[in-house]
Protein backbone atom coordinates (compact mmCIF):
# COMPACT_ATOMS: atom_id res chain seq x y z
CA UNK A 1 0.00 0.00 0.00
CA UNK A 2 1.57 3.52 -1.12
CA UNK A 3 1.24 6.75 1.18
CA UNK A 4 -2.26 7.43 -0.47
CA UNK A 5 -3.97 4.64 0.65
CA UNK A 6 -2.57 4.89 4.05
CA UNK A 7 -4.53 8.33 4.13
CA UNK A 8 -6.96 7.07 3.14
CA UNK A 9 -7.52 4.64 5.39
CA UNK A 10 -6.48 7.07 8.11
CA UNK A 11 -9.35 9.01 6.87
CA UNK A 12 -11.59 6.69 7.33
CA UNK A 13 -10.72 4.95 10.56
CA UNK A 14 -11.06 8.50 11.85
CA UNK A 15 -14.67 8.77 10.47
CA UNK A 16 -15.43 5.38 12.28
CA UNK A 17 -14.25 7.09 15.70
CA UNK A 18 -16.33 10.31 15.06
CA UNK A 19 -19.36 10.46 16.92
CA UNK A 20 -20.65 12.90 14.43
CA UNK A 21 -20.14 11.14 11.96
CA UNK A 22 -21.55 7.87 13.31
CA UNK A 23 -24.80 9.30 13.80
CA UNK A 24 -24.82 10.70 10.62
CA UNK A 25 -24.44 6.76 9.53
CA UNK A 26 -27.20 5.84 11.47
CA UNK A 27 -29.49 8.32 9.92
CA UNK A 28 -28.45 7.41 6.01
CA UNK A 29 -28.99 4.03 7.13
CA UNK A 30 -32.56 4.80 8.52
CA UNK A 31 -32.71 5.26 5.00
CA UNK A 32 -31.96 1.65 3.68
CA UNK A 33 -33.79 0.00 6.39
CA UNK A 34 -37.16 1.66 5.91
CA UNK A 35 -36.72 1.52 1.64
CA UNK A 36 -36.16 -2.04 2.23
CA UNK A 37 -38.99 -2.63 4.48
CA UNK A 38 -41.24 -1.35 1.73
CA UNK A 39 -39.66 -3.64 -1.31
CA UNK A 40 -40.07 -6.68 1.54
CA UNK A 41 -43.76 -5.30 1.51
CA UNK A 42 -44.74 -6.27 -2.14
CA UNK A 43 -44.29 -9.67 -1.53
CA UNK A 44 -47.01 -11.65 0.65
CA UNK A 45 -45.01 -13.81 3.71
CA UNK A 46 -43.88 -16.62 1.67
CA UNK A 47 -43.73 -18.80 4.66
CA UNK A 48 -42.69 -21.81 2.74
CA UNK A 49 -39.23 -19.72 2.01
CA UNK A 50 -38.47 -20.14 5.58
CA UNK A 51 -39.20 -23.55 6.33
CA UNK A 52 -36.38 -25.44 8.49
CA UNK A 53 -37.88 -29.30 8.10
CA UNK A 54 -35.76 -30.47 5.38
CA UNK A 55 -32.55 -29.27 6.85
CA UNK A 56 -32.20 -25.57 5.91
CA UNK A 57 -34.45 -23.52 4.93
CA UNK A 58 -34.43 -22.25 1.42
CA UNK A 59 -33.48 -18.69 2.73
CA UNK A 60 -30.54 -19.77 4.42
CA UNK A 61 -29.46 -21.10 1.35
CA UNK A 62 -29.74 -17.92 -0.43
CA UNK A 63 -28.02 -15.94 2.48
CA UNK A 64 -24.95 -18.34 2.58
CA UNK A 65 -24.22 -18.37 -0.99
CA UNK A 66 -24.73 -14.36 -1.55
CA UNK A 67 -22.76 -14.42 1.64
CA UNK A 68 -19.95 -16.74 -0.20
CA UNK A 69 -19.94 -14.20 -3.46
CA UNK A 70 -20.08 -11.23 -1.39
CA UNK A 71 -16.77 -12.05 0.65
CA UNK A 72 -15.13 -13.02 -2.35
CA UNK A 73 -15.84 -9.53 -3.62
CA UNK A 74 -14.59 -8.18 -0.47
CA UNK A 75 -17.63 -7.12 1.74
CA UNK A 76 -16.51 -8.00 5.14
CA UNK A 77 -12.87 -6.76 4.93
CA UNK A 78 -15.43 -3.82 6.11
CA UNK A 79 -15.19 -3.45 9.93
CA UNK A 80 -18.86 -2.08 9.21
CA UNK A 81 -20.14 -5.87 8.00
CA UNK A 82 -21.16 -8.57 9.86
CA UNK A 83 -22.07 -11.98 8.19
CA UNK A 84 -24.97 -13.93 9.04
CA UNK A 85 -23.01 -17.49 8.72
CA UNK A 86 -19.74 -15.86 9.10
CA UNK A 87 -18.54 -19.88 9.19
CA UNK A 88 -15.92 -21.01 6.98
CA UNK A 89 -16.32 -18.04 4.34
CA UNK A 90 -14.02 -17.44 1.50
CA UNK A 91 -11.67 -15.30 1.59
CA UNK A 92 -11.16 -11.99 -1.39
CA UNK A 93 -10.63 -13.47 -4.95
CA UNK A 94 -9.94 -10.60 -6.52
CA UNK A 95 -7.02 -8.59 -7.18
CA UNK A 96 -9.16 -5.09 -6.47
CA UNK A 97 -9.96 -6.50 -2.98
CA UNK A 98 -7.60 -9.28 -2.17
CA UNK A 99 -4.88 -6.79 -0.74
CA UNK A 100 -7.62 -4.59 1.82
CA UNK A 101 -6.19 -4.93 4.97
CA UNK A 102 -7.88 -5.32 8.03
CA UNK A 103 -8.89 -1.88 10.14
CA UNK A 104 -7.63 -2.20 13.84
CA UNK A 105 -10.68 0.24 14.90
CA UNK A 106 -11.81 -1.43 17.68
CA UNK A 107 -10.68 -3.00 20.80
CA UNK A 108 -9.92 -6.74 19.70
CA UNK A 109 -12.40 -8.47 22.08
CA UNK A 110 -15.58 -6.94 21.41
CA UNK A 111 -14.87 -6.20 17.40
CA UNK A 112 -15.77 -9.79 17.18
CA UNK A 113 -19.64 -9.60 18.53
CA UNK A 114 -22.24 -10.45 16.34
CA UNK A 115 -25.14 -10.99 17.45
CA UNK A 116 -26.71 -11.51 13.64
CA UNK A 117 -28.64 -14.92 14.88
CA UNK A 118 -30.73 -12.77 17.43
CA UNK A 119 -31.60 -10.24 14.15
CA UNK A 120 -32.16 -12.59 11.81
CA UNK A 121 -34.79 -14.43 14.71
CA UNK A 122 -36.48 -11.35 15.42
CA UNK A 123 -36.69 -10.68 11.75
CA UNK A 124 -38.32 -13.83 10.87
CA UNK A 125 -40.81 -13.99 13.61
CA UNK A 126 -41.47 -10.64 14.58
CA UNK A 127 -40.68 -8.20 11.28
CA UNK A 128 -41.84 -10.33 8.73
CA UNK A 129 -45.31 -11.13 9.36
CA UNK A 130 -45.78 -6.64 10.28
CA UNK A 131 -44.36 -6.06 6.92
CA UNK A 132 -45.99 -8.64 4.78
CA UNK A 133 -49.33 -9.33 3.68
CA UNK A 134 -50.30 -12.87 4.58
CA UNK A 135 -50.49 -15.74 2.17
CA UNK A 136 -47.88 -17.45 -0.71
CA UNK A 137 -47.20 -16.29 -4.09
CA UNK A 138 -46.18 -19.53 -4.87
CA UNK A 139 -43.20 -18.40 -6.92
CA UNK A 140 -41.23 -14.81 -5.93
CA UNK A 141 -39.31 -17.09 -3.40
CA UNK A 142 -35.83 -16.01 -4.48
CA UNK A 143 -37.04 -12.48 -5.28
CA UNK A 144 -38.44 -12.60 -1.87
CA UNK A 145 -35.17 -13.65 -0.02
CA UNK A 146 -33.51 -11.36 -2.12
CA UNK A 147 -35.54 -8.59 -0.45
CA UNK A 148 -35.11 -10.20 3.22
CA UNK A 149 -31.17 -9.84 2.43
CA UNK A 150 -31.58 -6.37 2.24
CA UNK A 151 -33.52 -6.15 5.29
CA UNK A 152 -31.22 -7.89 7.44
CA UNK A 153 -28.13 -6.52 5.69
CA UNK A 154 -29.01 -3.16 6.35
CA UNK A 155 -30.44 -3.60 9.93
CA UNK A 156 -27.63 -5.66 10.82
CA UNK A 157 -24.95 -2.84 9.87
CA UNK A 158 -27.25 -0.26 11.34
CA UNK A 159 -27.34 -2.55 14.81
CA UNK A 160 -23.67 -3.76 14.84
CA UNK A 161 -22.38 0.57 14.34
CA UNK A 162 -23.22 0.37 18.25
CA UNK A 163 -19.84 -1.33 18.70
CA UNK A 164 -17.80 1.97 16.73
CA UNK A 165 -20.31 4.37 18.65
CA UNK A 166 -19.79 2.25 22.27
CA UNK A 167 -15.90 2.97 21.44
CA UNK A 168 -15.93 6.54 20.74
CA UNK A 169 -18.08 7.13 24.27
CA UNK A 170 -15.63 4.91 26.26
CA UNK A 171 -12.27 7.11 24.52
CA UNK A 172 -14.38 10.65 25.68
CA UNK A 173 -14.59 9.40 29.39
CA UNK A 174 -12.97 6.49 30.58
CA UNK A 175 -13.19 7.41 33.64
CA UNK A 176 -17.11 6.99 33.93
CA UNK A 177 -16.98 4.10 31.88
CA UNK A 178 -14.14 2.49 33.53
CA UNK A 179 -15.58 1.42 37.03
CA UNK A 180 -19.21 0.25 35.48
CA UNK A 181 -17.23 -2.23 33.39
CA UNK A 182 -14.88 -3.37 36.45
CA UNK A 183 -18.10 -3.76 38.17
CA UNK A 184 -19.99 -5.57 34.94
CA UNK A 185 -22.41 -3.09 35.74
CA UNK A 186 -24.77 -3.72 32.94
CA UNK A 187 -27.34 -1.03 33.83
CA UNK A 188 -24.61 1.41 35.03
CA UNK A 189 -23.41 1.26 31.27
CA UNK A 190 -26.80 1.15 29.66
CA UNK A 191 -27.65 4.67 31.76
CA UNK A 192 -24.16 6.09 30.76
CA UNK A 193 -24.53 5.23 27.01
CA UNK A 194 -27.96 6.28 26.44
CA UNK A 195 -29.13 9.28 25.10
CA UNK A 196 -32.84 9.94 25.30
CA UNK A 197 -33.39 12.74 23.35
CA UNK A 198 -31.09 11.31 20.32
CA UNK A 199 -33.54 8.49 20.64
CA UNK A 200 -36.67 10.43 20.65
CA UNK A 201 -35.83 12.48 17.52
CA UNK A 202 -35.15 9.34 15.96
CA UNK A 203 -38.31 7.35 16.43
CA UNK A 204 -39.99 10.98 14.83
CA UNK A 205 -37.69 11.05 11.98
CA UNK A 206 -37.89 6.91 11.05
CA UNK A 207 -42.27 7.85 11.13
CA UNK A 208 -41.51 10.64 8.85
CA UNK A 209 -39.44 9.19 6.59
CA UNK A 210 -41.71 6.37 6.01
CA UNK A 211 -44.76 8.40 5.25
CA UNK A 212 -42.58 10.33 2.60
CA UNK A 213 -41.02 7.17 1.35
CA UNK A 214 -43.46 5.60 1.30
CA UNK A 215 -46.77 7.08 0.16
CA UNK A 216 -48.34 5.97 -2.96
CA UNK A 217 -47.95 8.47 -5.48
CA UNK A 218 -50.91 9.24 -7.85
CA UNK A 219 -52.04 12.25 -9.91
CA UNK A 220 -54.81 12.74 -8.54
CA UNK A 221 -55.33 12.89 -4.37
CA UNK A 222 -56.46 9.75 -2.98
CA UNK A 223 -56.10 10.13 0.26
CA UNK A 224 -53.21 8.77 2.36
CA UNK A 225 -51.91 4.99 1.90
CA UNK A 226 -48.82 3.88 2.63
CA UNK A 227 -46.72 0.90 1.95
CA UNK A 228 -45.11 0.24 5.22
CA UNK A 229 -47.24 1.59 8.44
CA UNK A 230 -44.91 4.78 9.04
CA UNK A 231 -46.23 3.87 13.11
CA UNK A 232 -44.88 0.66 12.78
CA UNK A 233 -41.39 1.84 11.79
CA UNK A 234 -41.56 3.82 14.68
CA UNK A 235 -42.36 1.20 17.16
CA UNK A 236 -39.43 -1.08 15.23
CA UNK A 237 -36.84 1.27 16.33
CA UNK A 238 -38.34 1.82 19.61
CA UNK A 239 -38.61 -1.77 20.57
CA UNK A 240 -35.94 -3.25 18.55
CA UNK A 241 -33.33 -1.48 16.64
CA UNK A 242 -32.44 0.86 19.35
CA UNK A 243 -32.51 -1.61 22.10
CA UNK A 244 -30.44 -3.86 20.16
CA UNK A 245 -27.67 -1.05 19.21
CA UNK A 246 -27.88 -0.44 22.88
CA UNK A 247 -27.35 -4.16 23.60
CA UNK A 248 -24.31 -4.50 21.45
CA UNK A 249 -22.96 -1.14 22.97
CA UNK A 250 -23.18 -2.72 26.78
CA UNK A 251 -21.34 -6.05 25.08
CA UNK A 252 -18.32 -4.27 23.86
CA UNK A 253 -18.21 -1.89 26.78
CA UNK A 254 -17.98 -5.04 28.88
CA UNK A 255 -15.09 -6.28 26.97
CA UNK A 256 -13.14 -3.00 26.34
CA UNK A 257 -10.72 -3.64 29.20
CA UNK A 258 -9.93 -7.62 28.42
C1 LIG B 1 -26.25 5.19 19.17
C2 LIG B 1 -26.23 5.95 20.26
O1 LIG B 1 -26.43 5.46 21.57
C3 LIG B 1 -27.69 5.24 22.09
C4 LIG B 1 -28.50 4.48 21.14
C5 LIG B 1 -29.16 5.15 20.17
C6 LIG B 1 -29.63 4.43 18.94
O2 LIG B 1 -29.51 3.22 18.84
O3 LIG B 1 -30.06 5.12 18.02
C7 LIG B 1 -29.39 6.50 20.30
C8 LIG B 1 -28.98 7.21 21.37
C9 LIG B 1 -28.35 6.57 22.52
O4 LIG B 1 -29.31 6.39 23.49
C10 LIG B 1 -25.96 7.38 20.19
O5 LIG B 1 -25.68 7.98 21.22
O6 LIG B 1 -26.01 7.92 19.08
Amino acid sequence: MGDCCETEQGVYVDSLLNLEWLRKSLVREEDSIIFSLIERSKYPINSRLYDESAAASLLHLFIKESEAVQAKTGRYTSPEENAFFPASLPPPQHKLVETFGTYQVLHPSGACININSKILNHYLNTLIPLVAAKGDDDRNYAATAASDLACLQALSRRIHYGKFVAEVKFRDSPQDYTPAILAKDREGLMKLLTFESVEEAIKKRVEKKAMVFGQEVELQENGNYYKVKPELVSQLYGEWVIPLTKFVQVEYLLRRLD
